[in-house]
């Protein structure tokens, strides 16, 4: 999968066009960005309709990262996959770039977006595999400049100019997916995720800097996407994997799936925009 670039001159608004003239992949109303484990994520979609992309597009930049994006159902939920993410390391550090496929989503109907990755544990009370449920973010590359907001604000996406990070994980959410992990006897852990610029991991004085701020997990990915959600007006539900992908996998699998068959009906536009104060 290629994604979409982002400038006025490669064709944003075909892209427009043609996703919303497309019957066959329009209204889901969920999405999933689940960047590892292509495995899991088709154990847990229970009826496949479409598949966009190559197995090993991705696999060869980031191993594990397959590269598709999968049209498919959870539960009898209309649900769109996102095997495989561009990281900002890979792309020159164009945040913008590698979030366009929220972008898509957001055309193509969701208002759910659950997010997942595999992070470095900060928070000393954390194991190997434990998993963690993001509560907020700190966005360094976003504080740099680096965000996927800077620029001329592009009119043909909508959504605020100024986006409010207040909540960018939603509470309902949250507190429905610890109830889910409690039903499940799950160790479910809960904490503020940091994401460097990668792609060299941290040297301890760093991961000590990261722990004074507030931290607890740290990763090269994701916040950039939450961004971008948020201002298409997302509720937006994260988990991660406390550096483990592949060990632990199939645990969050199974959270996701569970989650998944209880999410509430989605809220339109509408109605976030009101409920978040715009
Ligand atoms: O896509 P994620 O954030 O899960 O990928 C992880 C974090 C870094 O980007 C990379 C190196 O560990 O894998
Ligand atoms: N550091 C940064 N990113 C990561 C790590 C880590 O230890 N583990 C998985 N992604």
């Amino acid at each position: 999968m290629t994604p979409p670039a982002n400038d006025e001159t490669n064709g944003v608004d075909n892209t427009i066009s043609a996703l919303n003239d497309s019957k066959e992949y329009k209204h889901y109303d969920y999405s999933m960005v689940n960047p590892r484990n292509y495995d899991d994520i088709t154990k847990v979609v229970q009826s496949i309709i479409a598949q966009v992309g190559e197995d090993k597009a991705k696999s060869d930049i980031v191993q594990g990262h397959a590269g598709k994006l999968i049209f498919g159902t959870i539960h009898g939920k209309k649900v769109i996959c996102q095997a495989g993410r561009f990281h900002p390391y890979e792309h020159k550090m164009d945040l913008a770039l590698c979030a366009m496929p929220i972008r898509v989503m957001d055309q193509l109907g969701v208002r759910t977006l659950i997010v997942t990755n595999a992070a470095g544990g900060v928070n000393k009370s954390f194991h190997y595999g434990d998993l963690m449920l993001i509560k907020d973010q700190i966005f360094l590359p976003g504080l740099a400049g680096f965000s996927p907001l800077v620029g001329e604000h592009d009119k043909r996406y909508g959504g605020p100019r100024f986006v409010s990070m207040h909540e960018c994980f939603d509470k309902d959410l949250r507190v429905l997916t610890k109830d889910i992990a409690n039903r499940m006897s799950m160790r479910l852990m809960e904490g503020v995720y940091v994401m460097s610029g990668g792609p060299q991991y941290e040297t301890p004085a760093e991961v000590r800097l990261y722990h004074a701020v507030g931290a607890d997990a740290l990763g090269m990915s994701t916040c950039h996407e939450v961004v971008v959600a948020k201002q298409c007006l997302m509720k937006v539900n994260h988990l991660e994997v406390i550096d483990a992908a592949n060990k632990q996998g199939g645990k969050g699998v199974d959270l996701i799936s569970a989650l998944v068959k209880e999410l509430p009906p989605p809220m339109s536009k509408q109605e976030t925009a009101k409920l978040w104060g715009y």
